[in-house]
């Protein structure tokens, strides 16, 4: 489904500050698989999630979307493909204040044009099925953590979505609401979709549903199981 082949990532490059994020990365993320980036801080998990989310380019190397090769694809074309194929849920919810949760959960779909009446439904029954219908026009700064983490996820599936992108989803949440978010990822892959999540949290890693653990170090994957 997605496929790097030999991916870097260098920083400033060029500059005495340059640094290698990422080595001549080659990996294989298998559609309807839930795959967990696992490695110490630094070792480039977010750099490696962000190039898979097609929210930056890498510095070498190939990156294929369902067998279509994208890493040169114009900023047009890769705004669209990561609109209608990811799901971003980042460590910190990045809401925006001064709006409802409503609104906020249909702000991504904006650009697709959907009818208001038939968004406002979806973001409605989706709010509704990680039980915050009583918070629907509530402002974001009177959330909790755990229930703005919860309408972040919301606001990741609002348009529909394959592929499900989870930057340590778990860091700001209580052991409950981390249960919670795994079966809310296990819900994710028995519908069919891809979930790829970096984490150094054994509740995530360690998790039944994960089908594979592909561990980073100093930029590089360390080893490949099956
Ligand atoms: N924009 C940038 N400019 C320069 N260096 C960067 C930039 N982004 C990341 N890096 C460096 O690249 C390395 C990998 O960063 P990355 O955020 O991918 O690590 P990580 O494994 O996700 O770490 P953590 O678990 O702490 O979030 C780090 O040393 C970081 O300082």
């Amino acid at each position: 489904m997605i496929e790097l082949v030999n991916v870097k990532k260098v920083f400033n490059a060029g500059n005495p500050s340059e640094f290698s994020a990422l080595n001549s990365v080659t990996l294989n993320i298998a559609e309807n698989h839930v795959t967990v980036l696992k490695g110490p801080s630094g070792s480039g998990k977010t750099t490696l999630l962000s190039i898979v989310g097609c929210m930056s380019r890498p510095s070498a190397g190939r990156v294929k979307l369902n067998g279509r090769e994208i890493t040169s694809l114009p900023e047009r074309f890769l705004t669209d493909i990561r609109r209608k194929t990811f799901g971003f849920i980042f460590q910190q919810p990045n809401l925006i204040k001064g709006i409802s949760v409503l609104e906020n959960v249909m702000l991504p779909a904006y650009p697709l044009g959907e009818k208001r009446a038939q968004l406002r439904a979806k973001a409605l029954h989706g709010l509704n099925e990680l039980n915050l219908s009583s918070k629907a026009n509530a402002k974001v700064e009177w959330l909790s953590g755990g229930e703005a983490q919860r309408v972040s996820i919301v606001r990741a599936l609002i348009n529909d979505p394959g592929i499900i992108i989870a930057d340590e989803p778990t860091a700001h949440l209580d052991t409950k609401l981390s249960y919670r978010f795994m079966e809310i990822i296990e819900k994710f892959k028995a519908e069919g979709k891809t979930v790829i999540i970096t984490s150094h949290d054994p509740l995530v890693y360690e998790a039944a549903m994960v089908d594979r653990v592909v561990n980073l170090r100093d930029g590089r994957i360390e080893d490949m199981p099956a």
